[in-house]
């Protein structure tokens, strides 16, 4: 599939995601939630400065001939290091997108790998993202390269405290919370895209270790609470009822209150609705 198809369809999941509304604690059209540094116009900004990136990584993936694909991991996460300056330049110094610039560059750089001798398959890219990425996690989080003296990310600390892998193994294992979960629930929702899109946020925050809410409640004991209010959420209908819709509503204001926020659920949203628009299911 040609890069530049791919470029646009990444820059289009990111646009969708945070349309997205209401959303407990992320940046929507109505309000910044827990992010008072951002608002969706930063967002947009954001949006637009990484199609070149999107592009470069998608022709990364097409010239690929090497048989190390962990050399053309090599590339993406220079292109991607690359890219985080442009959106710092393009949202006046605010992270919006890392977890995205990681997540979805890695997908369309495998996506492009793979339609070098494939017709597109979630499936096959997969696997490519699996061989690309064997050993991220010991790599990165290797105790003899890693220099502490520096400030430590949430993502780092995350994993010497409990031992969680965040981002980084679940883009080892292929981003499996989105292509054997969020997608397949994607598909079977109806309604309004709005809709099936809240409502596949909601099953990935009950699913995701989400390194951005551990962080922000300085305790895993987040994870059964969000849990329990996804539960809640889909017993009363999710987001196709009214009651549904009010709770969400109302979680979103204590999200606000506890500084919450769920940036990396958003991340793997995005990266599902990449998958369901190549795929034609959105
Ligand atoms: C791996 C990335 C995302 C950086 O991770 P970092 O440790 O800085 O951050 P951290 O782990 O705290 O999380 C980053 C973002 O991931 C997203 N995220 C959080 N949890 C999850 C999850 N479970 N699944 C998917 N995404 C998630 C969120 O958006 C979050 O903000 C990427 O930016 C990167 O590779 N940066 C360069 C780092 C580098 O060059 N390292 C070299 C080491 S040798
Ligand atoms: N609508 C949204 N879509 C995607 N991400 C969002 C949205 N709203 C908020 N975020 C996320 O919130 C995160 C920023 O939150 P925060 O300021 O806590 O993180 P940070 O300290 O900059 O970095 P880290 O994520 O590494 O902890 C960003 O990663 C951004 O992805």
């Amino acid at each position: 599939m040609a890069a530049q198809k791919l470029a646009q369809t990444a820059q289009t999941a990111l646009l969708y995601e945070v349309i997205v509304w209401p959303k407990p604690g992320l940046v929507d059209p109505v309000d910044s939630g827990s992010h008072q540094d951002m608002d969706i116009f930063t967002f947009m900004n954001s949006a637009v400065s990484l199609l070149p990136y999107f592009q470069a990584a998608g022709q990364a993936g097409q010239t690929f001939a090497g048989t190390d694909l962990w050399e053309l991991f090599q590339q993406l996460r220079q292109l991607g290091q690359d890219a985080e300056q442009t959106m710092f330049l393009a949202t006046n110094q605010v992270n919006t997108h890392k977890g995205a610039i990681f997540s979805l560059g890695i997908a369309v750089g495998a996506t492009a790998y793979y339609c070098q001798q494939h017709d597109f398959s979630v499936l096959g890219v997969q696997q490519v993202v699996r061989n690309m990425l064997k050993g991220l996690t010991k790599h990165d989080f290797n105790e003899q390269t890693t220099d502490f003296s520096q400030t430590l990310t949430a993502g780092q600390k995350q994993y010497r405290q409990y031992g969680m892998t965040g981002v980084r193994g679940e883009a080892e294992a292929g981003f499996p919370s989105v292509v054997q979960g969020s997608l397949p629930f994607l598909r079977r929702q109806t309604g309004y895209r709005q809709q099936r899109l809240l409502n596949t946020l909601m099953f990935l925050a009950a699913q995701t270790a989400d390194s951005n809410l551990i962080k922000r409640a300085q305790s895993v004991a987040v994870l059964p609470w969000i849990k329990q209010q996804v539960e809640h959420f889909f017993a009363l209908g999710g987001a196709r009822s009214s009651a549904g819709q009010d709770f969400l509503t109302d979680l979103n204001q204590s999200f606000i209150q506890r500084n919450l926020s769920l940036g990396g659920c958003a991340d793997l949203l995005i990266l599902t609705i990449y998958f369901a628009l190549l795929e034609g299911s959105l």
